[in-house]
């Protein structure tokens, strides 16, 4: 038995609905919530809490029939309940259902239409054979209609009846088995998602020069994992006690004329606040922007479809070829191919059955559903004002605290240093906490990070401080007694810094966890690489994953946000910023363009949605 159907507007505005049974933690709502309105609408199903949820969409008047059933039950009938639900109903009401979408309408009348409907269902499925959910029953079952009992007295039951629901239910099984055996490892094995960089990175200084005028030879030496360093080596490499200050006599102008583009600078908003600046919009964007409003068919962005002619309604037949060509092109932009595929899923579901007015196109349809999709999914959800929260946490008398996260060499230490320059523009009091106690030089560089940036600010108001504890060490702890240091000597924020790992490395992704779960940050900001393609799936799930599992917390965390760092080096591929917002739910809070401490930029809606729908 089910528990709820509704029939709602795509605003959420429930036309008619019947409960069964009293609804415990909203489900239809967390539907709407966590996949009408996220883009996931192209999956079959969704579960909350006992509940599975189904849905069908009537695009043609904009409705959205939903059911509602304990997930342990296996109702073989409901994909036959939704789409005789909805053809009923829109016999009945499509006359009413116009421009207002049908809300006033009073549409009791179809309660007893509803009842049979449901009735004549079930009573239609409760003689046939049970279609099995898991793989192993489905080959048992497949099994058992090839037997002599089942395939003697059933075939015919199965040649007619049982084709809607069974076979569809075994071959969607033995899909979805395929896709997890091979999709999972596709996506690990395919680690060349990444695109070649166009453009190559910023002639600019690197950052881990130590500001002698010498480069070092290489940028980096070998990590040393925690249990291959020796006491000896451990000694030498603690600096907890021996605290270099003598470096504070770096002349502002040198290290402002090495690590500082004054030409990137931000600038300071009418309420005095320093803003970094936005990414760039390419010269020519915004009257391609026009020239696409004008003429989206014709020439200029989206000009990659136009070869697809319009039919008045939309169907299967004539929306799977220009998805797929919109699927590729999303893949090309190095958006993941598990999310581009999702996305055009979406589209589709949101379009099927939608007629087309006058002269308009397939394509245009697609594409303004695509930017509509694209628009949705990367408006943050979330204030991404950290700096009226770091005012919040000052009145409470505690630091602000933001971790940051993420695989090897993406940039963490690099992009820390040029959040704290932002914040120290900022006027704010900041301590980095050195928690990578693991790859030799990790303290080292932000030592010179701290010291670079201590002299930048000698004419600014901010104040910063590196918290170190040299190596070997947990990691954990040295977060938390620089957290206390930061409260004791009331500092504004706290930034740790985190080493780099991969996301299949359980020690190292269970000694995140326990950083997190021992000190509760504010921000867990995840920084990855704008080159990174289908591996930022991988990449984003594991790390929640793990911050989920091995926590111990009741409650346990999950990424905040992210920074994507290297996007100078890709030119307008920028799926990195759709994947790993689509995967998170979380907005991106900065975006890395370079190798000096003005290289941190905000990234806008507008820039990505028209970077991956132009040619
Ligand atoms: N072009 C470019 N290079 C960057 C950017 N951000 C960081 N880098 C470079 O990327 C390299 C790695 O940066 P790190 O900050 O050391 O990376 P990390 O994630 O802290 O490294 P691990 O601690 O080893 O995990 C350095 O050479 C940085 O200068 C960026 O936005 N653009």
């Amino acid at each position: 038995m089910l528990d709820h159907f509704s029939i709602l507007t795509k605003g959420g505005f429930v036309l008619w609905q019947k409960s069964y049974a009293p609804l415990s933690g909203a489900p239809v709502d967390a539907l709407i919530k966590n996949v009408l309105i996220e883009e996931r609408a192209g999956t079959v199903s969704y579960s909350k809490d006992n509940y599975a949820l189904r849905w069908t969409f009537a695009n043609e008047v904009d409705l959205v029939f939903v059911v509602a059933y304990q997930k342990i039950l296996q109702l073989a009938y409901i994909d036959e309940l939704l789409e005789t639900v909805k053809r009923l109903f829109l016999d009945m009401y499509s006359s009413v259902i116009g421009d207002n979408q049908g809300i006033s309408a009073d549409y009791n009348e179809f309660e007893p239409v509803f009842s049979k409907v449901l009735k004549q269902l079930e009573e239609k499925y409760a003689n046939r054979p049970r279609a099995p959910r898991k793989f192993e029953e489905t080959k048992k079952f497949e099994n058992t209609l090839k037997g002599s009992k089942v395939a003697t007295s059933n075939t015919q039951l199965l040649a007619t009846a049982s084709r809607t629901v069974d076979e569809d239910e075994i071959t969607k099984n033995i899909k979805a088995l395929k896709l997890q055996s091979g999709g999972r490892g596709g996506i690990k094995n395919r680690k060349g998602g990444r695109v070649s960089a166009k453009t190559s990175p910023a002639p600019s200084p690197d950052m881990n020069d130590d500001n002698t005028g010498k480069k070092k030879k290489s940028q980096k030496q070998a990590r040393v994992w925690e249990g291959q360093i020796s006491r000896g080596e451990m000694e030498t490499l603690d600096y907890s006690k021996e605290k270099t200050e003598d470096d504070d006599s770096l002349d502002a102008d040198t290290v402002a004329a090495q690590f500082m583009d004054q030409s990137k600078l931000g600038s300071k908003n009418k309420d005095g606040i320093y803003e970094v600046q936005d990414v760039l919009e390419s010269e020519d964007e915004e009257e391609e922007e026009e020239e696409g409003k004008a003429s989206s068919s014709s020439g200029g962005i989206f000009s990659f479809l136009k070869n697809i002619t319009g039919q008045r309604e939309l169907s299967a037949e004539t929306l799977d070829p220009v998805l797929a060509t919109m699927k590729e092109h999303l893949i090309n932009k190095n958006v993941a191919s598990e999310i581009a595929e999702h996305l055009c899923q979406s589209v589709r579901s949101s379009l099927m059955g939608k007629k087309l007015g006058g002269f308009e196109r397939v394509s245009t349809a697609v594409k303004n559903s695509m930017e509509t999709a694209l628009k949705r999914i990367l408006t943050p959800k979330t204030s991404l004002d950290i700096l009226r929260d770091i005012e919040q946490t000052r009145a409470e008398g505690r630091p602000y605290v933001i971790s940051f996260i993420g695989v090897n060499g993406v940039g963490k230490s690099t992009n820390l240093s040029k959040v704290c320059f932002w914040l120290l523009q900022n006027n704010c009091k900041v301590l980095i906490a050195a928690c990578d106690t693991f790859r030799s030089g990790a303290v080292e560089q932000l030592r010179v990070h701290a010291r670079n940036l201590r002299a930048l600010q000698t004419s600014g108001g901010g104040v910063v401080e590196l918290f170190e504890r040299g190596y070997g060490k947990d990691s954990a702890g040295i977060a938390k007694d620089a957290i206390s240091y930061a409260t004791a000597n009331r500092f504004d924020v706290v930034l740790i810094d985190t080493a780099g790992r991969m996301q299949d490395n359980e020690p190292l992704m269970r000694a995140l966890a326990k950083l997190v779960s021992v000190n509760n940050p504010d921000k867990i900001i995840f920084v990855g690489e704008a080159l990174v393609g289908n591996e930022a799936v991988d990449q984003l799930t594991k790390f929640n994953q793990a911050l989920k599992d091995f926590s111990g917390l009741q409650n346990p965390r999950h990424i905040d946000g992210m920074i994507l760092t290297k996007f100078d080096t890709i030119d307008d591929k920028v799926g990195a910023a759709l994947s790993m917002t689509y995967i998170t739910g979380q907005p991106i809070y900065f975006v890395g363009t370079g190798q000096t401490y003005t290289d941190l930029k905000n990234l806008r809606v507008s820039h990505v949605v028209h970077s991956l729908l132009q040619n």
